[in-house]
């Protein structure tokens, strides 16, 4: 029989693990390798050279399980008990336990519900890890400014390059490639891009037609066109077109932009725990982070050895003239896809059961945009009047300036941010701590700002501060409905009457300080741009049958946004509109497309990650 002085010394050695990796980052890879070797050696010398070795096994499992039950039992103690430096913070106690909790509250797609939930229950401050709180205060912002991203932006290969989004161990090198790509986008730079969106955007209204016409309801799913041109776009802004998949022509058989979709939510939920994300990373769950991997190295060698370039600046050309290494552009093209290419409908190349289109942030705003305008005719109709007052001829190219300047337009956009971006961005308390509205937060702690209730919160946004989800459209029941929560009007000057706070810098769709979107002003160009054109080209209604209600509440978030329900719309050319017009437009835009693209080079990147991915 084992003597309990042995299994003493198992719980011995369990305590003693706690005390040396309390606080500490150890690789969850590494850490399971050598829980292995050690759960082997010791099975060999009991096995060798004790009195045990006719019962090597359960005498190792015995030993073991007084290790691991120890170590953990003392971890969990810890974890809830008033000695945690975090003690003072309410929270649930699962996820005060482990951050397995948020990494699950995570993959449901609607972390901000439920964390807006625990909120009202708890208040502002709520602990939602062992180390991590979430904060509904406009107070956090200022964290924003100096603090590192949390280790759960690490890249999961720990592979150490420099590239942006992903975690660097010095904050300088970030700044340093920041600066690389912030030449991209300059206001000149994007104007010289303008063609491009204008010939993709043209393009984009005779994908939807084409569509509908192919469709067996004489309806189109709006975001799925709109993944396809955001994802050509980025094709077009950051390779120079040299790896055009041109999904509005071809549609996505290989499921590129489904497997974005599923690399970004693992992402987003599994980097709460780190180790497991670890060992997962050599798993084959996360088989669709190292396709895009591999997709977006694959993308950027076609591009560096391209000898033919557009007439206008990629983004490529910043990092090649910068003498970035190409390991590391071969991970600034990750960051560069993923802000580009979403998720595709009944993909093969994810178990993911849902079946949604994804999309990116832009696309993914531009259509939910759509989904409030004809939820609210009102707004549709007015929104209509101002862009026809705008460009009287509305196939003429759309102005930069002139889009900037509709006040109804950037509402929109504004207001389908406010509710429906609710996004996660953890960071870490930098040394010597910080206080935040009189609260003192230690150093290390992760914080992230809880944007959702940040956004819909009455301090900053009044009246109608929050999201309904069970609203009736306003077509369905007539307008001046009560309970709609869509109210663009609120950053228009005149807001919504006396009483109206709008607290912009509340809006934190893009997040804050060092680490937020580089893109921002691509992004509301692009989305005011396809909006505008979708406006001024069509009428669209919701298609016959369409469940406004349940398409919100398909709505998930995971970093990327997840749409369970297709948003089925019918298209009309506008009567009194000559489409005869339009294409002569389009062909302007089309012009500035030079001999670059030639049909070799576009096959290339379809057949390596065809091949990848088989
Ligand atoms: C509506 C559209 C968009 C939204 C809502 C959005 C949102 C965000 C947010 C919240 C972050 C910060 C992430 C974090 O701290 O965890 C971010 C970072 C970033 N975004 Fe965007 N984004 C949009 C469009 C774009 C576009 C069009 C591009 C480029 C073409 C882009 C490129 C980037 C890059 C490179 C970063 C990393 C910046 C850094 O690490 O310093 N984004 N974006």
């Amino acid at each position: 029989m084992i003597a309990l002085e042995h299994l003493g010394f198992a719980a011995s050695a369990g305590v003693l693990t706690f005390v040396a990796l309390r606080g500490r980052h150890v690789r969850g890879d590494y850490g399971a390798l050598m829980f292995t070797l050690g759960v082997a050696s010791l099975y060999l010398v009991v096995r060798v050279h004790s009195s045990f070795s006719h019962a090597a096994l359960p005498v190792t499992l015995a030993l073991v399980s007084t290790y691991a039950f120890t170590a953990l039992a003392i971890t969990a103690f810890y974890r809830v008990s008033p000695w945690h430096p975090l003690a003072v913070y309410p929270g649930p106690c699962l996820a005060k336990l482990s951050s397995l909790w948020l990494s699950y509250v995570s993959f449901t797609g609607k972390r901000y519900e439920i964390l807006d939930a625990l909120h009202h229950e708890y208040g502002p401050f709520l602990r939602i890890g062992p180390n991590h709180l979430s904060i509904n205060s406009t107070s956090a912002i200022s964290l924003y400014n100096n603090a590192e991203k949390d280790e759960a932006y690490r890249h999961p290969d720990h592979n150490g390059h420099v590239a942006l989004f992903f975690k660097q161990d010095f904050p300088e090198l970030h700044r340093a490639r920041k600066r690389v790509w912030s030449g991209f986008f300059t206001p000149a730079s994007i104007s010289n891009l303008i063609p491009q969106l204008e010939r993709r955007t043209w393009e984009l209204v005779h994908c939807i037609e084409t569509r509908q016409a192919q469709s067996s309801d004489g309806s189109v799913n709006l975001p799925e066109s709109l993944y396809h041109w955001s994802h050509d776009l980025t094709g077009d802004m950051v390779f120079g077109g040299c790896n055009a998949f041109e999904l509005m022509k071809n549609g996505d058989p290989a499921g590129v932009i489904r497997t974005g979709k599923v690399a970004l939510a693992l992402l987003d939920s599994i980097g709460h725990t780190q180790w497991l994300r670890d060992i997962l990373w050599h798993l084959s769950v996360t088989k669709p982070m190292h396709a895009i991997k591999q997709l977006a190295a694959q993308m950027m060698r076609v591009r560096v050895k391209s000898m033919d370039l557009p007439e206008y600046r990629d983004l490529a050309s910043y990092l090649l003239e910068a003498d970035i290494p190409l390991h590391e552009l071969e991970t600034d093209a990750i960051v560069a896809i993923i802000g580009g290419m979403k998720l595709h409908p009944h993909s093969r190349l994810s178990s993911h059961r849902m079946d949604p289109p994804g999309s990116d942030n832009t696309s993914i705003t531009a259509s939910l945009a759509i989904y409030f305008l004809l939820s609210h005719k009102e707004y549709y109709k007015r929104l209509r009047k101002e862009l026809d007052e705008a460009f009287p001829d509305p196939t003429a190219p759309l102005g930069m300036e002139e889009l900037t300047a509709l006040p109804l337009l950037n509402g929109v956009i504004n207001e389908t941010l406010r509710l429906e971006s609710p996004y996660y961005n953890p960071r870490s308390v930098p040394s010597g701590g910080i206080t935040i509205d009189g609260k003192y937060i230690p150093e290390g702690t992760t914080v992230a700002i809880a944007s959702h209730s940040v956004q819909t919160s009455a301090e900053n946004f009044y009246p109608f501060p929050k999201v309904i989800r069970n609203f009736i459209p306003a077509e369905h029941v007539g307008d001046g409905q009560s309970g709609q929560d869509f109210h663009p009007e609120r950053w228009m000057p005149e807001g919504l009457g006396p009483q109206t706070i709008t607290n912009r810098a509340a809006l934190g769709s893009f997040s804050y300080g060092q680490y937020n979107c580089i893109g921002k002003n691509l992004a509301y160009h692009e989305m005011r741009h396809a909006l505008a054109r979708l406006m001024l080209t069509f009428d669209m209604e919701f298609a016959e049958g369409f469940d406004a209600k349940a398409f919100r509440e398909g709505i998930l978030n995971m970093r990327t946004m997840l749409l369970k329900e297709e948003l089925r719309i019918v298209v009309r050319r506008r009567p009194g509109k000559n489409p005869q017009q339009s294409w002569s437009a389009r062909d302007w835009a089309m012009g500035t497309r030079s001999e670059w693209t030639k049909p070799t080079m576009r096959l290339h990147g379809w057949r390596a990650f065809a091949a990848d991915r088989d």
